[in-house]
């Protein structure tokens, strides 16, 4: 069962709206919208039903569409959130009640799946949201825990307890909620709890451009910001616990588990950067001086030092990578050297400066410190470093298992005859290539059909072994695209219409079958758009499953031509990035930007990223870039 199906939404909007001059704050109009909708849209994905509390304009309240029904406090006089709260706990034909204030237009996506997690995890009656919250009067002092328990996930069996609170004449939510078993989630984004209080912060919230963690106002309203899917993802994935310990080698291009700890310093001894003569600072010509002439009195090698202290006047000759005999504390290379005649080594003043041309013990890592952090993908430096502190064996993750599939009866795989109205799949060669890419063990699970029955074995078949199903195409809405259906009905899947081009239906949650899990991804069908989408967020969460420190080769290029960009939704677009008769980085785009067109890709070295507010470009302009290499 999924939890969407548990859970019923309740919108508190039966306040006076006092600081608001006592309009009713949820009908207030807002970036093209009421606030009220806003918070609705927000929480419908996250609840069978969606009821509202409201004590005024009722019919204002029951026409937002998706409203199951509108209630007003069953106390009557204006008695509060927690008379809202009863009312909304009468009102619940499920076994949780999400709650939300009607002022909260940015509320996450996440809360009840973030509420519930906790609540199951300590036994709760009801999970509130905290943020971490600044005094801005003192910015110096130490951020404080604030309670949100407006925005409450609780047990709809609480209602007895709440009756009977009410009945003593209480009124404070705070205070009933203490008297339950009570979880607390600490939400990172302080800003998604931000109501809106005053007319004037209405005004100033609507003058301002679409926050990233908006949905996409400027296009389609229903579709979300691009900043707002990968966060969810991100929130949602954690890393595969499992640690493998593997020859130095065979750790190449995998993720690093734990911290490498440099058991000794390196370099080890303090040693000569130069061949020449290892002397006593303290022998150098002071200026006006004459040149000193030093003797010399052994020889020191790399891996074979020189024991023995020179005295005043004395000097060792000494070779690149050798120990520095006790006593020195500078080295002069030998082409600096005045006059060398047999062991008369002659210095005259400023050949070198006291304490020059030594690499001290430790100035490369320090023993007992962190040579590498665990996150790290080990890479070519890695391995040498690693072998430069002795250690043959490291702890990697275990490779991240991906199923992958592609859906569609028009699909057919190489070998086989292209028949009428058919095209070869392609999508399974840029994900087979992609996955590769990233370090992920694959498991290619070929074409599935377009029929139910498939799709719900394929899913489940990918469950017993796969940590994470790419799934390419039918998660738009077609007539025969059953893939939206099946993964809805094995899990808890959200299917997006996101503010960005190509790529604009995505699909991601979790599916399960028989106690198997996994991360699903269902990237849309077009040739482009999954390669965009699987980028744009497959990658980061898959690294983040990985384990792995999630970076973008990202650069910025001045366009070679002008670029039409409608505000409100990003778009990426295939670019070719070069160096200008300047000098300068400038990108051009490859011509056609069809998200059917996989030669644009082919043709690509990066992708141009036009940003959610952005407008049309310029020629001359600067645009960010990813890079195709270190992405893919
Ligand atoms: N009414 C609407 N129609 C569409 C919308 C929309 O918002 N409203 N979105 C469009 C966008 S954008 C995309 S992208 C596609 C995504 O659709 P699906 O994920 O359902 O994918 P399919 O319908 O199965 O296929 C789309 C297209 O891609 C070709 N395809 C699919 N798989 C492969 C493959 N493995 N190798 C090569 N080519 C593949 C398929 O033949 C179709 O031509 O929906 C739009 N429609
Ligand atoms: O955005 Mo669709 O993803 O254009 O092809
Ligand atoms: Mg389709």
């Amino acid at each position: 069962m999924s939890l969407k199906s548990k859970v019923t939404g309740l919108i508190l909007a039966g306040g006076r709206g006092t600081r608001m001059g006592r309009v009713d704050k949820g009908l207030q109009p807002f970036q093209g919208a009421t606030l009220a909708a806003h918070v609705l849209r927000r929480l419908a994905p996250q609840a069978a039903a969606v009821v509202v509390n409201a004590n005024r304009n009722l019919p204002q309240y029951q026409a937002l569409a998706g409203v199951a029904a509108v209630v007003p406090d069953a106390m009557g006089g204006y008695e509060g959130p927690l008379a809202g709260l009863q009312t909304g706990l009468q009102h619940c034909a499920t076994e949780l009640l999400l709650t939300a204030p009607c002022d909260s237009p940015f509320l996450p996506l996440d809360l009840a799946e973030r509420l519930y997690a906790a609540m199951q995890a300590e036994g709760a009656d009801l999970a509130v949201a905290v943020t971490m919250e600044s005094d801005e009067q003192d910015p110096a002092a130490a951020p404080y825990r604030q309670p949100h328990p407006v925005f409450s996930l609780l047990k709809a069996d609480v209602l007895p307890q709440l009756d009977a609170y009410l009945a003593t004449g209480a009124r404070r939510m705070e205070g009933f909620f203490k008297t339950l078993r009570m979880a607390e989630v600490l939400f990172d984004d302080a800003d998604a709890f931000r109501n809106i209080n005053t007319l004037q912060e209405l005004q100033r919230h609507e003058r301002e451009q679409t926050p990233a963690s908006a949905p996409g106002f400027g296009g389609d309203p229903a579709a979300l910001h691009v900043a707002e899917a990968q966060r969810l993802i991100r929130e949602r994935v954690a890393p595969i616990a499992a640690i493998e310990r593997l020859p130095l080698r065979a750790a190449l291009d995998r993720v690093l588990a734990e911290d490498i700890i440099s058991p000794i310093n390196v370099p080890a001894y303090d040693n000569s950067a130069m061949d020449g003569y290892a002397l006593r600072g303290a022998d150098l010509p002071a200026e006006g001086a004459a040149p000193v002439v030093l003797k010399t009195i052994g020889i020191a090698y790399a891996g074979r030092p020189f024991a023995h202290a020179p005295k005043v006047g004395e000097c060792v000759r000494i070779m690149t990578g050798a120990a520095i005999p006790p006593g020195c504390d500078s080295v002069i290379p030998q082409e600096l050297a005045a006059a060398i005649d047999g062991d008369q080594v002659t210095i005259a003043h400023g050949a070198i400066r006291s304490g020059a041309n030594l690499r001290r013990a430790g100035e490369d890592l320090k023993a007992g410190g962190i040579a590498i952090a665990q996150g790290k993908i080990i890479r070519p430096a890695d391995l040498g470093l690693v072998a430069s502190l002795g250690i043959a064996e490291v702890a990697v993750r275990r490779k991240l298992r991906v199923a992958f599939f592609s859906t569609g009866d028009e699909l057919r795989s190489l070998g086989e005859c292209l028949d009428d109205g058919c095209v070869y799949d392609s999508n399974r060669y840029t994900l087979y290539g992609m996955l590769t890419r990233l370090g992920c063990e694959v498991t290619d699970m070929g074409i599935v059909r377009d029929d139910p029955a498939a799709l719900e074995a394929a899913l489940r078949d990918a469950c017993k072994n796969a940590d994470a199903i790419i799934t390419s195409g039918g998660v738009s809405e077609g007539a025969a695209d059953y893939t939206r259906e099946i993964m809805a009905v094995l899990g808890d899947v959200d299917f997006w219409k996101l503010a960005m081009r190509p790529g604009r239906p995505l699909a991601f949650g979790k599916v399960q079958s028989d106690g198997d899990s996994a991360w699903l991804f269902g990237l849309p069908g077009n040739p482009v758009a999954v390669m965009v989408s699987f980028y744009m967020f497959a990658r980061p969460a898959l690294l983040r499953m990985m384990g792995a420190q999630v970076t973008q080769p990202a650069m910025q290029a001045r366009a070679t031509e002008a670029i039409r960009k409608r505000p409100g939704r990003t778009e990426y677009q295939r670019g070719i990035v070069g160096t200008g008769a300047n000098g300068e980085a400038q990108v051009r785009l490859t011509g056609a930007q069809g998200s059917g067109i996989l030669s644009s890709m082919t043709e690509a070295n990066c992708i141009v990223v036009l940003h959610h507010e952005q407008a049309n470009v310029a020629a001359g302009q600067l645009v960010d870039v990813l890079l195709f290499d270190g992405l893919v």
